[in-house]
């Protein structure tokens, strides 16, 4: 089966606005279909600097000079370019979430199709897992992971009966987890509600949003002037962050003006944003939530 099928690839790649002998950051290797993309556009002097905090995207590293494969978390950008001898770069690439591959082998957990262990780790080093958000966390924890990153109406019911659940045994695989929820998933709508169930617990379980804001904020230090952020969003809490980051600097708020009313904002947004195509779509459904944003450092 094939890793992964990268999405909006031409668009991401073009809006790097590759120069041939930049530098440039794949913070979300997986498959490797970006990077094989930004390579063809480098030429013999130009680097690829490739990031994944999952083991397996390593066998997918790529044989070339101009390659670094480095197997780490993005929220540790600038200390690990900084390791390897970069201070600034030429242009960033991420392309958040989950890999096919990851969602595709079942003792991973991702994936609502599979009767499997809790898990959903991207990083198996990690002692953190679904099994630790569902058998530990306090009711009041595990309603907001619900609320907040699954968008679900029902989060304190359902917080409210893992919890009463587990006092009796613990919840270790995804069909138990089914059936302690099972009367919030009504048929017509139970592969919705559960996909939401596991986008909580699973951003949850990865940090992503601390993740992102992290790497966010080091792109404006790493990044040269007029270098290029192109990056692709499947949710609307991740591309909120991608949004406001790239139009105010800021998460929340808006920045402040100096005693001329004018804003010092590190980017420029370039465009607005680009979805893929219904073709697109049809060809990779993965790619029917992804939004890619591009910007300039200013
Ligand atoms: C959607 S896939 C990327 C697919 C890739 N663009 C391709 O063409 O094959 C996302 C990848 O990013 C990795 N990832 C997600 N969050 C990460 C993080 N905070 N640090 C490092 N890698 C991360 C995941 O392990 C996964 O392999």
């Amino acid at each position: 089966m094939e890793y992964h099928n990268p999405v909006l690839l031409k668009e991401t790649v073009s809006g790097l606005n590759i120069k041939p002998d930049g530098v440039y950051v794949d913070v979300t290797f997986g498959g490797g279909g970006h990077s094989r993309e930004i390579l063809k556009h480098l030429g013999s002097n130009g680097k690829l600097i490739a990031f994944d905090q999952d083991k397996d995207a390593l066998k997918n590293a790529i044989d070339d000079p101009r390659f670094l494969m480095v197997n780490q978390n993005f929220r540790f950008l600038k200390q690990f370019l900084r390791f390897h001898g970069y201070r600034t770069v030429d242009g960033i690439l991420g392309d958040f979430g989950v890999s096919s591959h990851q969602f595709d082998v079942a003792e991973r957990g991702f994936s609502t199709r599979f009767e499997a262990d809790l898990d959903m780790r991207m990083n198996r080093d990690s002692n953190f897992s679904a099994y630790t958000v569902v058998n530990k966390f306090e009711e009041t924890q595990l309603r907001n992971v619900l609320s907040n990153y699954g968008e679900l109406r029902n989060a304190a019911g359902m917080a409210r009966v893992i919890v009463e659940a587990r006092q009796d045994q613990k919840i270790k695989t995804s069909e138990q987890l089914k059936t302690v929820l099972r009367r919030f998933l009504p048929a017509h709508k139970e592969n919705k509600i559960l996909a939401q169930i596991y986008q909580a617990i699973r951003i949850e379980v990865n940090q992503e949003l601390e993740a992102l804001k992290e790497f966010l904020l080091q792109t404006n230090e790493v990044l040269k002037p007029g270098g290029r952020l192109s990056l692709i969003s499947y949710h609307s809490l991740e591309d909120r962050l991608v949004k406001r980051y790239i139009r105010n600097g800021l998460f929340e708020g808006e920045p402040e003006k100096d005693v001329f009313g004018r804003v010092e904002v590190p980017f420029k947004a370039v465009g607005k944003f680009v979805i893929p195509t219904k073709e697109e779509i049809k060809l990779n459904n993965r790619a029917r939530s992804a939004k890619l944003r591009i910007a300039e450092k200013l």
